[in-house]
């Protein structure tokens, strides 16, 4: 069984690779980073170390990798696989929409076998919003043949797997836990189950619940503890403010998936006391600039700050955590990274209002907009 996944980084190899090699799929990594491609194709295998106390490893085997730039290659190994996975960034799914699509013509001419694209992105929809970019290039005449065999079940995928430090660039360091949970109810009769998987049939739950308690958790970790001059999670999350912070948004957010979801109240505070230990894990070392990173992304409005603020106030809930951690989202100033550059220079050249209305879609009337903006003149 050949599986290709888009995107060689760290979740890419410490996780759906690492998954999917123990399943019995060869793994075919598609990258445009030539020196993990080259690394990929002579060795074949690469080394995973969980961040334990004792360090475990694991060496993946049967893989291999292609040049991600190169479209007929990516193609031809789209149209030859049995499964085809992602993790490049939600913003990067459009740059991989041509080779699928390619992939996908050549398919329907071979016989049209069934193929599942999962995205493996933190995002609401991943893999719906990959079907879109590869619907737009397909001929109108292929719609329909290729609606019938190719399937793009919705993902949700958590494991926190840092920037990697090493000599090796294929060596990976991740955290023990994960959780990689796929919607059945959007894939083919009889498919081939992916040890490891969870499959469930409404995807929703899980999705909401990963995305706004650790991926929220942690950006308000991050964007706190990038104000307090704090260059790691795990740094930052010992500092009794920033923890007491992180608390309340989760407080926040587990109010409303309680709510939304029913899911059992004690139950789910458990499930936030084990995110909030995930994070202060003292084997891993993850930088607030990683897990802060793309500001623009985590302040829109299907993501993990504004979606469940404004759910919040539906259910009267005034989101005061959440609002400190968009206001801190806006003075995360990192040189480096594009969006947080272009986010500084907005609010510099528009001011703050109306620079946030903007980016979030929360209008200057909403209470929330005003509470962000207070929160913000409150940081010092
Ligand atoms: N690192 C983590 O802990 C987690 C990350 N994620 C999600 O996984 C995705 C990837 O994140 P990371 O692995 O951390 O990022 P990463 O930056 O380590 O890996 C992304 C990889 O995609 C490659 N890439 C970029 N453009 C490409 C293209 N056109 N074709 C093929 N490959 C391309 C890059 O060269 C890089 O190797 C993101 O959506 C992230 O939100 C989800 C859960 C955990
Ligand atoms: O990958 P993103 O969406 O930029 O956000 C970083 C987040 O993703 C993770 O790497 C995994 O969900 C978290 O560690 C972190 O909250």
């Amino acid at each position: 069984m050949k599986a290709v996944h888009f995107g060689a980084g760290n979740i890419g190899r410490g996780f759906i690779g690492l998954l999917l090699s123990r399943a019995g799929y060869q793994v075919i990594f598609s990258d445009v980073n030539d020196v993990l491609v080259n690394e990929l194709q002579n060795r074949g295998e690469y080394t995973v170390e969980l961040a334990n106390e004792a360090k475990d490893q694991e060496v993946v085997h049967n893989v291999t990798a292609i040049d991600g730039k190169n479209v007929e290659t990516v193609a031809q190994a789209v149209a030859e696989a049995d499964l085809v996975t992602t993790a490049v960034g939600v913003n990067i799914l459009k740059h991989i929409a041509p080779g699928i699509a390619k992939g996908i013509e050549l398919r329907l001419k071979n016989g049209a076998n069934p193929l599942h694209v999962i995205a493996c992105e933190n995002a609401i929809g991943g893999s719906a919003q990959l079907k879109e970019h590869v619907m737009n290039l397909l001929d109108d005449s292929l719609h329909d043949a290729a609606a019938a065999s190719v399937y793009f079940p919705n993902a949700a995928v958590d494991r926190i797997v840092p920037i990697q430090h090493h000599d090796d660039p294929l060596y990976v360091q991740v955290e023990p836990f994960y959780e990689w949970v796929v919607d059945r109810s959007q894939m083919a009769p009889n498919f081939q189950e992916v040890e490891g998987v969870h499959y469930v049939d409404n995807l929703e739950p899980y999705i909401e619940r990963k995305l706004f308690t650790v991926n929220t958790g942690h950006c308000v970790a991050a964007y706190l503890g990038y104000k307090a001059g704090f260059a790691t999670i795990q740094e930052a999350i010992v500092d009794e403010e920033i923890a007491a912070c992180v608390r309340g948004a989760l407080e926040e957010t587990g109010a409303v998936l309680v709510k939304r979801f029913g899911f059992d109240e004690s139950e789910h505070a458990k499930y936030i006391d084990k995110i909030l230990s995930r994070f202060v894990n003292p084997n891993l070392t993850d930088e607030v600039t990683r897990v802060g990173r793309s500001p623009l992304r985590k302040l829109s409005p299907n993501d993990r700050l504004v979606r469940p603020a404004l759910q919040a106030y539906e259910y009267g809930i005034e989101p005061d955590h959440l609002a400190l951690g968009m206001a801190a989202a806006c003075k995360f100033d990192i040189q480096e990274d594009p969006e947080a550059v272009e986010l500084q220079k907005a609010i510099a050249e528009e001011g703050l209002s109306t620079a946030f209305a903007r980016y979030t879609s929360i209008p200057a009337e909403h209470p929330l907009h005003k509470l962000v903006l207070e929160q913000y003149e409150a940081l010092v």
